[in-house]
């Protein structure tokens, strides 16, 4: 029998069949390297909420601006404010999918943590990928770049009625 589990510890979940990739379109990426099934915990990752202030004034004008989510938040007044936080671990790895995430997160603003799950079966091989919303701050690498103008043209030149 082990120590007994104190109600303030946080049970902690990694899957161990990943492996981080660095040479993708992505930058670096979480990946499968066995099969996973649907709704396994992919990590349990600790959050760490950043003060408006602290954010605004110095984490905006550094590289951890691109790392940092959404928390929801309540103020000293009682009103729900958005704040950002700083996610540690895995959580910070996930690269965003508009059309195929296949892996969801789930914020507990009690106990500081967000655990990610695969929302679906996930193949080895495959990209673990996350929803960042519909604003993104860079280019989607899975997004085909916009034809040149001498492309559209070919395109619709091809496009002719009988
Ligand atoms: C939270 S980090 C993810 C890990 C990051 N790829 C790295 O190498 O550290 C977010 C950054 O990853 C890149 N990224 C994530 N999803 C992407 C996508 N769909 N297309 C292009 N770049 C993406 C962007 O540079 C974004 O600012």
């Amino acid at each position: 029998m082990g120590p007994p589990e104190n109600t303030f510890d946080i049970p902690l979940h990694r899957c161990a069949d990943l492996v981080i990739k660095s040479d993708t379109p992505k930058g670096r990426g979480v990946f499968a390297t066995k099969n996973i099934p649907a709704k396994t915990i992919i990590d349990t990752c600790p959050a760490l909420v950043l003060g408006r202030e602290e954010n605004t004034k110095h984490i905006e004008h550094t590289s951890l601006y691109h790392y940092t989510y959404n928390w929801p938040i309540i103020d000293a007044a009682g009103n729900r404010k958005a704040a950002q936080a700083v996610i540690f671990g895995l959580g910070s790895m996930f690269n965003h999918s508009t059309l195929d995430q296949n892996v969801g997160w789930e914020r507990d603003t009690s106990r500081l943590t967000i655990t990610y799950r695969a929302l679906r079966d996930i193949c080895a091989g495959e990209e673990l990928c996350i929803s960042y919303g519909s604003r993104l701050t860079f280019k989607d690498a899975d997004c085909p770049p916009p034809p040149s103008p001498e492309e559209e043209m070919e395109q619709l030149s091809r496009i002719g009625l009988d």
